[in-house]
This record gives C-alpha cells, structure tokens and sequence, in this order.
C-alpha cells in the first residue's frame, strides 16, 4: 500500500556533480543544493536529494510493546525528532518513510499533529532492508499525478537516529555524487572479535583499524537502486549494511565520514533515557522571540534579537502568525517582546496558548517578558508599579509549570540597564544561561 500528500513539485532536475569537493566549502554545496547562491545564478539547478527513513521494526531489544521509533520523550514520538532533523534541511526535496501498515495510521497522525512536510508513506518490509527497497521502489516509479520522482541522490538514515545535523547529511551527499556512495562512521567502543564454532576467541580485530557504521549514508540513487534490484534474497533477508550493498552488487567503494558522537542509534531503553537527556539539553538552547511586526527595524527589540542570535544556536522570531507551529514545534523558552502600548498585552497572549497547549506538563517552559522603558517619557517609578502585576502573572502560571520572568529594558541611556524583578529568578536564568549574555 502506497500513500504520500498530493500535488506539490517535483524535486528540480539533477544539477552538475560537485565533483572536486574534497575539503569543499560545505557552505557552498548547501547554497547550490538548496537553489540558492552563485551556482543557481549561473543557471544550474538544485540538484534532487531525497530520504529514505526506515521506520518498519518491532524495537524488539527496547523490550517494549511500542516499537521505539513510536516511543514519547517529552510526549512526542522519536520519529517525529528524526522527521524534524530532516526537515530543517531545505535542500531535501522528500522524505519516504517506510511503516508497517498497522502503523500507517499513527504514522499519518504523527504527521498531522506535528505539520511534518513533504513527507510520503510505504508499507516497510520485513527486514530493514526490504523496508528501504520499498522507499526506494516509491522514488524509482515516476507514477501519475504522483508528487515523487526520482532523485539524483538518495539519502538513507534510521528513523531511530533524531540526531543528524545538516553538516553530516551534506558531507555524506557530497561525498555520494562524486564516489557514487557514503556513510558516517564512529569510532569503535568495544573491540570486535570473532567466536570459534565452540564459542571460544578465534581472533581479535585490531581495532584503532576499524570503525563502527553508522547513518546517514547516501548514495547516487542509480547506484543503489540497481543494488537492490541485484541483491540475493540472503541479503534481503540478513544483510544489515547498504554500503556493503553498493560494493557487491555495484562495486562501488563508499566514501567513509567521520560522524559526530551524537549519531548513534536508539536500540535499548537506556538509549531511550540517553536520547531525552540530549533533547532537554538541546530545547534549552532554542529560543523564540516573539516580537510585534510593527516594530520598525531600529527598534531596541530587534537588537535584543541579534544578541540572542549571537549567544543562542536555534533562535527563530516571530510575529505570532506561526506561533502555534513553533509551540507545536516544542520550543520551550519564550521571549516575548511588549511594545510600549501594552504592558503585557502581547505576553498574555503567549501564556494563554501554552497553558492551551500543555506543553509544559513535563518540562517547564520559561517566558521573559521583556518591557522597554524610554526613561524620556514614563517616570519610572509609575512604569514598575505597572510592571509589578507581572508577579500575579508568574504566580498564577507557575501552576502549569510556565516559569515567567519580567525584563525591563530602560533605555535609550549609553547602556541599557536591565532589571529582573526576583533575586531568586535571577540565579535560575543564569542555570539556564540564557541571559547571562546581556
Ligand atoms: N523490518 C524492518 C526492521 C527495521 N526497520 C527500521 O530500521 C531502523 C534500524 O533498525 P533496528 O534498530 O534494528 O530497529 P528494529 O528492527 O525495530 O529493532 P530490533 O532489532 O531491536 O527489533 C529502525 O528505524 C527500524 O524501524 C525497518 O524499517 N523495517
Ligand atoms: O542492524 P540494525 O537493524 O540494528 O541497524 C541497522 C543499521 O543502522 C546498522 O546496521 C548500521 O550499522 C548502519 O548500517
């Protein structure tokens, strides 16, 4: 059974190989990859990237009823983190995720819940293997009216892989048009070594000479397609390895990336609680600026923007037309701008779409309401007697596990002074370091 969204375009037509690319400025890869920069200029188009997510196993080793990929952390399944990962890369035109079909339904709720795009979906095999084939067979076969074709290169990473930044995903890309295959790979922990028929050590590999294989890997979609299509039904059935695919049946030697320590595979529990742990930590550095379009450019919001922007990885600002999305997004540190008209106008608004979201009924989400304070035309003492029911606010939403902060900035003074209204509130902004920049 096949199902993927309708319409939208198809990827542009494959561009020119990066070939050349070793120690290439990865930057400039990414600009052309996504249809941007001077390589679109001069007329040649994105070339077509495309992912293939299995997403088909049981987690048998999770020792749970719910397969991993379908897991919560923080209330929100592992695959829709992977899904996200991808996502934030422009220059990945689709993404095919293969499920079982008992869980196509779960699978296109997750979707829904959480505004995935550009996503299709293909019954999984029962191996992993059959399950990529089967994403792969969905980007080969140019049907009618369907929103997929084939692409020129063709990602692979497990769906219980959430940490994949857009650094590896283009070095493996890269390396895949110019030597037809790549994969990251990780340093051994353990050294590998090989049992005798009568479970004893037969040998040892010496293990500074080998590496562990891991994803994403990517391949020129040809290549492993016909891989595929060559491979032994053993292999189907028992093989765990796609590089080892493109060598036997296409001979070609993939391209080997050293990867960072973050993309391993979630297999156990334990890898289930190490994966929360590095999520929370991540959320913490992700902020949204909510700041009122009208503000005009010199307003001394937006220079508080590019400070954040400058101490922060993940900082997205926004009006409020799309905050529902970054709510949903999971973002969980807010700093929501007022401007002068209303003290706390735009904040309330905030509060009462998190509070209806429940995002904070497991990890608490902190909103900085930040007032600016021309000292010109507002005596001060009037403006903090304003700012003081801010403590009211903070009471009440500590209930539902919002933790709100006031920031007065009281400007246009050479140094804007800044003022947060409880000691104690104080020393948590600091745990969180989010405002120790300024
Ligand atoms: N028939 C299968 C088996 C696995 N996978 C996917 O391949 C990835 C990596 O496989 P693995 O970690 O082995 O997942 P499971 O097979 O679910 O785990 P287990 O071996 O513990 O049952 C996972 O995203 C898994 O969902 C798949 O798409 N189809
Ligand atoms: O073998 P599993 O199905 O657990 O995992 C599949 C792959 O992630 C694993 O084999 C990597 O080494 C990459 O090839």
């Amino acid at each position: 059974m096949e199902s993927w969204p309708p319409g939208g375009s198809g990827p542009a037509e494959a561009g020119p190989r990066l070939r050349g690319l070793r120690g290439a400025d990865l930057a400039a890869s990414a600009s052309l990859l996504s249809g941007a920069g001077a390589g679109a200029e001069a007329g040649c188009s994105a070339p077509a990237v495309a992912a293939v997510l299995p997403a088909g196993g049981s987690g048998e080793r999770m020792g749970v009823p719910t397969p991993k990929q379908f897991c919560p952390i923080l209330e929100r399944p592992l695959i829709s983190y992977t899904l996200q990962a991808l996502e934030r890369v422009s220059w990945i035109k689709d993404i095919v995720v293969a499920v079982t079909g008992e869980n196509m339904e779960a699978m296109k709720c997750i979707i829904q819940r959480y505004q995935h795009k550009g996503i299709s979906l293909v019954e999984s095999g029962v191996t992993r293997h059959r399950s990529i084939f089967n994403g792969l067979k969905a980007l080969a076969e140019d049907q009618p009216n369907c929103r997929l074709s084939k692409p020129e290169v063709v990602i692979i990473h497990d769906a219980v892989r959430p940490f994949v930044e857009e650094d590896v995903l283009l070095k493996v890309v890269t390396a895949a048009k110019e030597h037809g295959a790549a994969g990251a790979i990780r340093p051994l922990v353990s050294t590998v070594i090989s049992p005798s028929v009568d479970g004893c050590l037969d040998h040892s590999l010496e293990r500074a000479r080998h590496r562990a294989s891991e994803m994403p890997q990517a391949f020129l979609f040809d290549v492993i397609y016909e891989a595929y299509q060559q491979c032994s039904d053993y292999d189907l059935e028992f093989g765990t390895e796609c590089l080892h695919l493109a060598l036997k049946y296409c001979h070609i030697k993939a391209k080997l990336i050293e990867g960072s320590p973050d993309l391993w595979k979630v297999t156990y529990k334990r890898d289930l609680y190490a994966a929360e742990s590095i999520i929370k930590e991540r959320i913490s550095q992700q902020i949204c600026v909510v700041m009122d379009a009208k503000e005009d450019e010199e307003h001394v919001g937006h220079r508080l923007e590019e400070m954040l922007k400058n101490e922060l990885n993940h900082v997205k600002v926004t009006s409020g037309r799309d905050l529902q999305q970054i709510i949903l997004e999971q973002c969980y540190n807010f700093v929501c701008v007022n401007v002068m008209t209303s003290d706390f106008e735009e904040t309330q608004k905030l509060l009462n779409m998190l509070e209806e979201s429940n995002l904070s009924i497991l990890y608490p989400v902190v909103v900085i309401s930040v007032q600016f304070l021309d000292y010109e035309s507002v005596p001060f003492g009037q403006k903090m007697e304003n700012l003081m029911q801010i403590r009211e606010f903070a009471k009440e939403v500590k209930k539902t596990n919002i933790l709100l902060y006031g920031l007065l900035v009281y400007y246009p003074q050479e140094r804007i002074t800044l003022t947060i209204t409880k000691p104690e509130q104080r020393q948590e902004l600091k745990r969180r370091k989010k405002l120790s920049a300024y």
